[in-house]
């Protein structure tokens, strides 16, 4: 039976909706303010939000990504009052399923709630139909559900994807799992870094040459495009891809054909491009530094990687599973401090993933045989940054207490309480990745018996 929570503050507007979904053979709770709306969702697994948008105790637009951030991701319809379109840009943005007026007819807001069901209904299928292998992907955080999301899709078909992000967000995983989850599993996943080929060498790398073709072809030689026949091409870096050469790869991907350099035979390659970049490739394309139409045919669908400080849910998780790696490879586990957690959820984490992977590994091999990591394990920039911070907010608090109080987005919580919030969703993430097994959760996090179940108790959390 579907679920569904209201969030608003008019008594009778919440009791009319519960009479109408009941009637409609739905679940419905409501709450009438900001805090318990969020309390009652985050201990339970609704369908549907039905959220307004001035609250006594806050904006219900600012918790829009709190409530994307649910594991069971739910859908969002936004309720204002008349005429009210104030975040109209903001909510669509942050892709809420409907914004309504709440003083509108029965029948909008059944035909909303329907459409929003179906989809919902239709994408739970979707998943179940087709598990996506994530290959080494961790991470359960929504921003990395939703390119998972866009991974299983971008699989089942063969159009151009570019994936973006900043350096070390996993842009070369991804591109890995889209070729392992496609029908070109079988066949090559070529990886072509454009920025590190040498510039005279680009085109013959990429097309092959034939022998005499310039002085130090001595032989023939096949190029990536051809390496990657019936697989996939990865272009690594795209951004980095001579204007002269963009044109020639352009054709190759439109009519999968193409001539080697010094070649007066053109051969064929049916390859599948996925592309990477950490750049703005439209700002390059208005600066006349990358070519439109290439653009537009690698784009065909996108996929963006959030920065790692964007996903801080996920770095917990990494944790563990890098640490298990590591247990295997050296045969020596450590355990991790409170603090030394804390420290990696308060750094931004420029390099991303691949830096948290690293730091870990710094920690470990200065603790070598300590049991336990601490801070003072980790390299002195993480730790000077923390320490900053932690004297930053507390000057920011004690100059303006009332206003940090006022305000419940995580973007503004303390330090403390950001953490208290990254804890608790770990130990959600831990207990349903390991869905609900206690003793492999303790071995994953390192997590005395005890421990474990103190804090299920103190966030409320079923353990399954
Ligand atoms: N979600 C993730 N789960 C596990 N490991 C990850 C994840 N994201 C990245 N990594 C690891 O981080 C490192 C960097 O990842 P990757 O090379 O895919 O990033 P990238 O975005 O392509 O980086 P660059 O732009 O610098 O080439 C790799 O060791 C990769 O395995």
């Amino acid at each position: 039976m579907p679920k569904i929570l209201i969030i608003d503050d008019d008594y009778i507007i919440c009791k009319t909706l519960v009479k109408k979904f009941t009637r409609l053979n739905h679940e419905a709770h409501y709450s009438l303010n900001l805090k318990q709306g969020l309390e009652k969702l985050f201990s339970d697994q609704f369908d549907i939000v039905f959220l307004d948008v001035i609250l006594p105790d806050g904006n219900g637009l600012e918790a829009i990504e709190i409530i994307k951030d649910h594991p069971f991701t739910p859908e969002i319809i936004i309720m204002t009052g008349d005429g009210n379109s104030e975040g109209v840009e903001l909510a669509i943005k942050s892709k809420v399923w409907d914004y309504i007026q709440k003083n509108g007819s029965h029948k909008e807001f059944q035909f909303s709630l329907n459409r929003a069901l179906e989809y919902r209904h239709q994408k739970q299928s979707e998943i179940q139909r087709k598990p996506i292998k994530r290959e080494a992907i961790i991470g359960n955080s929504r921003q990395i559900k939703i390119c998972l999301e866009t991974t299983s899709k971008a699989s089942n078909n063969d159009v151009p994807i570019l994936i973006t992000g900043e350096t070390g967000t996993g842009k070369e995983l991804f591109a890995k799992a889209i070729h392992k989850n496609s029908v070109r599993q079988q066949n090559n996943f070529i990886v072509v870094d454009c920025a590190a080929l040498p510039e005279h060498l680009v085109e013959s790398f990429l097309f092959g040459h034939s022998k005499g073709a310039f002085t130090s072809a001595d032989s023939d030689k096949v190029g990536l495009i051809k390496l990657a026949d019936g697989g996939t091409l990865f272009l690594d870096e795209v951004g980095e891809l001579p204007l002269v050469l963009q044109k020639k790869f352009l054709r190759a991907l439109q009519e999968k054909k193409f001539r080697p350099v010094g070649s007066k035979k053109e051969i064929s390659s049916n390859f599948r491009l996925v592309s990477a970049t950490h750049r703005n490739l439209r700002a390059m394309v208005k600066k006349r530094r990358f070519r439109e139409d290439f653009y537009f045919r690698i784009a065909s669908i996108k996929m963006e990687i959030p920065p790692l400080r964007d996903r801080k849910s996920d770095i917990a998780l990494l944790l563990t599973h890098h640490m298990n790696r590591k247990e295997k490879i050296d045969g020596y586990l450590h355990n991790v401090s409170d603090e030394f957690v804390d420290n990696l959820l308060g750094y931004d984490w420029p390099g991303n993933v691949r830096e948290l992977l690293n730091t870990i590994d710094y920690a470990c091999s200065d603790a070598f045989q300590e049991s336990i990591l601490f801070s003072k394990h980790l390299p002195d920039h993480i730790r000077a940054f923390n320490i900053k911070n932690r004297i930053k907010n507390r000057k920011e608090s004690e100059s303006t207490p009332c206003s940090k109080e006022k305000s419940a987005p995580v973007e503004r919580l303390r330090l403390k309480e950001y953490m208290e919030k990254m804890k608790q969703q770990y130990v959600t993430d831990l207990m349903s990745h390991t869905r609900g097994d206690i003793k492999t959760a303790c071995r994953l996090s390192g997590l005395s018996r005890g421990h474990l179940y103190a804090l299920l108790k103190k966030y409320n959390i079923s353990g399954l």
